[in-house]
């Protein structure tokens, strides 16, 4: 029942009365579609799906506003389905309904990648951007043809990515992330949830009976049952299958794993079932927030350097005098390369790696600029449109570290904070993983740039006006 005659949020007609707009939303880089509906409907655009009213938020202002300011009420998110707890999306931190749970979740991933605990995983960190470097020189040296090059490079970004947080997570090795289980298992997951990702993509969810369909009815019958069991069998091999090798490793004496050290934390006899859960779905969750997010994200710096040559130079030239020769970077270095950060803080606008973020859910009605947002509006904030305002960023659509500078080359305070990367989200559910994922892209970006002259081969300068043809349609890279 309304409280008040206020408006709801202006928006596009609604093309059935029962359905909304459930399978007539944009699937292909919606965020575009939204900026580009920003023109007509504003900083807002509200809509329904289904049973779900869905808020897309265009500005930095109204994100602001409603998602840091109001975010006691608008951290929930819109998962807590029975088909979320068949798939056993329930068991990811990142989609877990705001509660309790979430929140113990939240503060043990906090407490192991915050700021001051990251400093652990440097050695892990240093040891793999190593090898990423020795694994691009092979590369430049190969005679494969551009595109397995290309392939190639990918598969070589995913290996380090994924390399890092299996190895500091499970103290496993990963020696090619496109040919081994596990990694393959946490991009499989990442791939199941894409789609959910997106403004209207989690409708379906909850209709009544939807997991009793996925349960019941034989993978050969339907595709939509085939597809859930499949999501959930992947996620089940992710949380069990690594967790089991490192406690078996950890028996056996090598103690270099986060969940041996978790689980050893306590009596592990005593340990009940539910915090044996509660190590499996922290780290089954990093690795599937890493497998996609770090990797485009470095994905997004080779394809930068190639396009924008001078960009290069100018951090080449930077870290030659900063570094002198011989010497690769290493994380004390970070502060004396304000060029480079401004890179990497680039990289992260010019291309974020989750264009449309995760969605949130309100959880109380809520009042912005006198419109009415109802409790339970699912809040999409889009970040591509966030980074790409031209009152914001000049030129938005080009690659420019020197905006991050001050004239006279130092990096500008202003940004120094990492919660200015809207990349990361926003709110109580901002990337609890940024501190990690900050240090990994940092070292990468550095080392390749001292080490590596990264070229375009083949393609034409169309491609400078055209980055989005690189990409993936959906919610992740
Ligand atoms: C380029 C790298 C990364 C980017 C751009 C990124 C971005 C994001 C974004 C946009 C969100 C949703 C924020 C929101 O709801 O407002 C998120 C959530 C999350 N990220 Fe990351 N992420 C990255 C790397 C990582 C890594 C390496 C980890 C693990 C160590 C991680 C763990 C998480 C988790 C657990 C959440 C869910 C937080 C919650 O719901 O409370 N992320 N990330």
């Amino acid at each position: 029942a309304r409280t008040n005659r206020l408006p709801y949020p202006p928006g596009p007609p609604s093309p059935s009365l029962i359905l909304g707009h459930y399978g007539k939303l944009p699937t292909r880089k919606p965020w575009l579609d939204y900026m580009e509906m920003g023109k007509t409907y504003g900083e807002l655009i509200y809509f329904r799906s289904l049973r779900d009213n869905v808020l897309v938020i265009n500005s930095a202002q109204a994100t602001n506003e409603i998602m840091e300011k109001q975010a006691r009420i608008t951290s929930d998110r819109p998962f807590g389905s029975k088909l979320d707890k068949f798939t056993r999306w329930d068991t990811n931190i990142g989609l877990a309904v705001y509660s309790d749970r979430w929140r113990r979740a939240r503060r043990t991933f906090h407490q192991n990648f915050r700021s001051e605990a990251v400093a652990k995983y440097q050695p892990i960190q240093i040891e793999k951007v190593h090898k990423f470097l020795r694994s691009l020189l092979e590369l430049s040296k190969s005679s494969g043809s551009h595109e397995q090059s290309g392939d190639e490079l990918m598969n070589n970004i995913s290996t380090l990515s994924q390399g890092i947080m299996m190895k500091s997570i499970y103290g496993i090795e990963v020696q090619s992330a496109a040919k081994e289980a596990i990694p393959q298992a946490a991009r499989e997951t990442a791939d199941h949830m894409d789609q959910a990702f997106l403004p209207g993509g989690t409708a379906y969810r909850s209709i009544p009976f939807a997991h009793l369909w996925a349960w019941l009815v034989p993978s050969g019958w339907s595709e939509f049952a085939r597809v859930q069991k499949c999501a959930r069998e992947t996620l089940n091999t992710l949380r069990e299958v690594p967790f089991d090798e490192a406690m078996k490793n950890w028996k056996l004496g090598d103690h270099s794993s986060l969940v041996g050290e978790l689980m050893m934390q306590h009596n592990t006899k005593a340990r009940p079932a539910k915090e044996v859960e509660s190590v499996k779905n922290m780290a089954s969750t990093a690795v599937t927030a890493a497998s996609d997010t770090t990797v485009s994200a470095t994905a997004t710096f080779f394809l930068a350097l190639s396009l924008y040559p001078e960009v290069q130079s100018k951090a080449q030239e930077e870290l030659d005098r900063v570094l002198g020769p011989g010497r690769i970077p290493s994380f004390k270095d970070r502060k004396d390369l304000p060029y480079v950060e401004a890179v990497y803080r680039e990289v992260m606008r010019w291309h974020p790696a989750l264009p449309i973020a995760f969605p949130h859910k309100s959880t109380e009605d809520m009042i912005y600029k006198g419109y009415f947002i109802p409790k339970g509006t699912i809040l999409h904030a889009n970040v591509w449109a966030i980074t790409h305002d031209p009152d914001q960023y000049t030129d938005p659509d080009k690659f420019i570290p020197e905006r991050y500078l001050n004239k006279d080359g130092s990096f500008n305070k202003m940004y120094m904070n990492i919660s200015t990367i809207d990349a990361f989200g926003y709110g109580r559910r901002v990337c609890v993983g940024r501190y990690v994922a900050d240090a990994i892209l940092w070292l990468t970006m550095a080392s390749v740039l001292t080490t590596i002259r990264v070229e375009r081969v083949g393609g034409d300068k169309s491609d400078v006006l055209d980055i989005e043809r690189h990409y993936s349609d959906s919610a992740l890279w």
